[in-house]
């Protein structure tokens, strides 16, 4: 498509170069799927906030905020839903490579998207957390008013109303946020990182 006549530039400093100034760790994106409501972002914010205190850079990207920028002419019809996933997953890359703990927060319902950005990074570097939580509580907790919407026809296209959203097979991490506290979620992740040598 794109890449005739363009060559790659190489430059004198790596990626493990700059991984090494970020406290030596191993960059990667932390890949928080889930239903609206389950706690992605809730979960990134208090992880960024860790690693901070760490010494370590993170970045969030977060579905919201994404979709007022780089993707605001993106809808939420299957095809817009994957070209989101799809340049979420490029700017990933770039961020990993960038040796920085990434923390992209999307409901990404389709498998096959997730599965395409674990294929555009390096092995061990798409690290998949489901944040899981039923329907039900999602519904409950309805932080934004999106669900009131979506049952009253305001919304169309609502993920788990009218819309699927497809659970991972093999997540590295799941976490349970109408099971364990907001804690319990982020310790376990924190434990994964160190565990794996992340950080
Ligand atoms: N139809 C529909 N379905 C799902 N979500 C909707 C919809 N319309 C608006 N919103 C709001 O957009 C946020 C989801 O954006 P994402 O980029 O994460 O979605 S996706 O991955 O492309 O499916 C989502 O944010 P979160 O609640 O943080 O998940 C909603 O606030
Ligand atoms: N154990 C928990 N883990 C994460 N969030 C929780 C938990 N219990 C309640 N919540 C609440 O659920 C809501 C999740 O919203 P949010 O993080 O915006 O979800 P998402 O980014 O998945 O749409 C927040 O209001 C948060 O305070």
């Amino acid at each position: 498509m794109g890449q005739k006549n363009i060559t790659w530039h190489q430059g004198h400093i790596s990626k493990s170069d700059r991984q090494k100034l970020n406290n030596k760790i191993k960059s990667a994106v932390l890949w928080f799927t889930g239903l609206s409501g389950s706690g992605k972002s809730t979960i990134a914010v208090e992880i960024e906030k860790e690693l901070y205190h760490a010494g370590i850079l993170s970045y969030r990207l977060d579905g919201d905020n994404i979709r007022h920028g780089l993707n605001r002419d993106l809808g939420f019809t299957p095809q817009e839903r994957t070209e989101n996933i799809r340049r979420i997953g490029e700017v990933s890359k770039l961020f990993v490579d960038a040796g920085i703990l990434t923390l992209a927060s999307f409901i990404s319902p389709y498998r096959k998207d997730r599965e395409m950005v674990r294929n555009l990074l390096d092995k061990g570097e798409f690290v998949e957390v489901y944040v899981k939580c039923d329907l039900s509580e999602c519904e409950k907790r309805d932080p934004k008013g999106l669900y009131k919407k979506a049952r009253n026809g305001e919304i169309k296209s609502f993920t788990g109303i009218h819309s699927p959203y497809e659970e991972p097979i093999s997540p590295e991490i799941i976490v349970e946020t109408d099971k364990q506290t907001l804690q319990e979620s982020v310790n376990q992740i924190l434990n994964y990182l160190i565990k794996n040598k992340y950080m």
